[in-house]
């Protein structure tokens, strides 16, 4: 077996462990990033196709962080492009401006449905005003309280039970306060009527590699790996070995080879009940039950490449109507035209949110390739079957962490028991079982750096104490706006690597 030793060993080459491994090797110390997958990037990597690009999910590059922004500045800043923003919502045959705009909600709705809607809006309101109660704690009564019945069933429900596969009654309101709590009908009324007026408003434009969000990643990695440090992909972390509650080394598979790497410090961005899972001697049966609790949601992606042109100008649409089983659409040519390697084509990303071992994960992929050119076809967006040239899926593990009833006190078990750990810090989506963006998952990343380099930071309070809406005021835009014509400026890592 090869025994090594590194001052830190960064568990996962996603955005979060690259994050951390970038903050170390700026600061003079060389981690070590070990990498289960075959490419960095995690979740946001770029995966290709006979020369298709395209993204699991997809990623837009904005954030109120001004440390991240400094970073992605710092890495991609030349190759950045700025994508205006465009997505509409399919629901009942008709397609909603997102966000909404009145005219157009109104005249999809009708007149009297609006009426209701409107109806049941104040409804909601005068029994909160009148009879407040404690603050919901499932997302069904949290977004009827603050939209109404009826709007709740049309924009909230049906996509909100596509992507987590249960029912809104059964999804703790954490996950709703966390990703949309600034929206009201009110502001979507006022955002309508006012646009860009309004004291707030939703992201216009956004920044995206022109490779897509992979090459953020690869130039990272080229810059950790040209200052020493190293990347080793093809690593899966099989053991953790702990003394009490000291980690001491990490066994790894490599191929046939097995590796094990010590270390003082460590890092790790892989799904936390893996962590768990992996200690050597084992956790006690509390925490491992705990670790068995919680769920994640899967997801995979059937990348369908279309003999036309131009189908739809939007950057994704999200299906709403239950009938088909597709959540979401990306049309990567309109985040890059550099995605697609022939103009007359056209690369789309029908996404379908599943579970490992259910019906639709069970789909071959010819069967998954049917399937999302039928729904492709049937909601008008590409004309005939026989446009579809060819397809490729790609199957995402453990894409989302699941918010359910029980997921809180789970998590609080496993919590406490690894912050006895002085040598180890979890961070990222999965490592902290957080439903965060790119952006705060890279603020656990760096800030776990900053911790081994003296600082203490809490990193379970990110997201919480942060804001994550991708709303913004003119104030907060224009002082980014500042800070990133300023890291337009060389700085000593980026003029060493370009
Ligand atoms: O045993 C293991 C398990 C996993 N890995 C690798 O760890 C990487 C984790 O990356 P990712 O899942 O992308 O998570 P991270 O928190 O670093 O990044 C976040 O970014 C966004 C995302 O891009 C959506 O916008 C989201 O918040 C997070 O995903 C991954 O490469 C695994 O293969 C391992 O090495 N060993």
């Amino acid at each position: 077996m090869n025994m090594n030793h590194y001052s830190v060993v960064i568990i996962g080459a996603g955005p979060a462990g690259l994050t951390a491994g970038y903050e170390l090797i700026k600061q003079g110390i060389k981690p070590i990033v070990l990498e289960a997958g075959d490419k960095v990037g995690g979740i946001s990597r770029t995966e290709t196709y006979k020369g298709y690009r395209f993204d699991i999910g997809g990623h837009r590059f904005y954030t109120k962080i001004g440390e991240v922004q400094q970073i992605w500045q710092e890495i991609l800043a030349a190759d950045f492009i700025k994508v205006p923003r465009l997505s509409r919502i399919y629901y009942g045959g008709k397609f909603y401006s997102y966000p909404l705009s009145l005219f157009n909600t109104l005249s999809n709705l009708g007149i009297i449905p609006s009426i209701f809607i409107l109806f049941s809006y104040l409804k909601a309101k005068v029994k909160t005003r009148l009879f407040p109660g404690p603050e919901p704690d499932n997302f069904e009564d949290w977004a009827i309280d603050r939209f109404g019945y009826r709007l709740y069933r049309i924009f909230f429900k049906t996509y909100t039970e596509k992507v987590w596969g249960i029912p809104c009654s059964r999804i703790r309101a954490d996950w709703a306060a966390q990703r949309i709590q600034g929206m009201s009908l009110k502001r979507a009324v006022v955002n309508a009527l006012f646009g860009s007026q309004n004291a707030k408003s939703l992201i216009k434009k956004f920044d995206y590699p022109v490779l897509g969000p992979g090459m953020m990643w690869e130039r990272c990695q080229e810059i950790i790996e040209s200052q020493g440090a190293m990347v080793q992909l093809n690593t899966a972390v099989t053991r953790i070995e702990r003394e009490g509650t000291w980690i001491k080394s990490i066994t790894a598979r490599q191929g046939d080879r097995t590796i094990q790497i010590f270390g003082d410090r460590f890092i790790s961005s892989m799904p936390i009940t893996a962590l768990v899972q992996r200690l050597d001697p084992p956790a006690p049966e509390r925490v491992l039950t705990a670790a068995r609790s919680l769920k994640y949601r899967d997801f995979l992606i059937v990348a369908l490449i279309v003999n036309q042109p131009d189908l739809f100008p939007d950057n994704w649409i999200y299906i709403h109507s239950p009938e088909f089983k597709v959540g979401r659409i990306q049309n990567f040519k309109n985040w890059s035209a550099a995605m697609v390697p022939n103009p007359n084509k056209t690369c789309l990303g029908m996404e379908y949110f599943c579970s490992e071992g259910d019906a639709l994960w069970e789909l071959s992929n010819t069967e998954l390739i049917d399937l999302a050119s039928r729904e492709v076809v049937e909601l008008n967006l590409a004309s005939k079957l026989s446009a579809i040239e060819d397809g490729f899926v790609i199957r995402q593990r453990k894409a989302y962490p699941v918010y359910d009833g029980e997921y809180r006190q789970h998590l609080q078990v496993i919590q406490e028991y690894l912050k006895q750990f002085d040598n180890l810090q979890t961070i990222g989506r999965n490592g902290m079982h957080r439903y965060n963006n790119q952006d705060h998952s890279m603020l656990t990343g760096l800030l776990a750096a900053k911790n081994i380099l003296g600082e203490q930071h809490d990193l379970w309070n990110v997201n919480t104490e942060r804001s994550y809406y991708e709303d913004f005021t003119k104030e907060e835009r224009s002082s980014l706006k500042k800070q990133s014509q300023l890291e337009k400026l060389p700085t000593a890592i980026s003029s060493k690597v370009n």
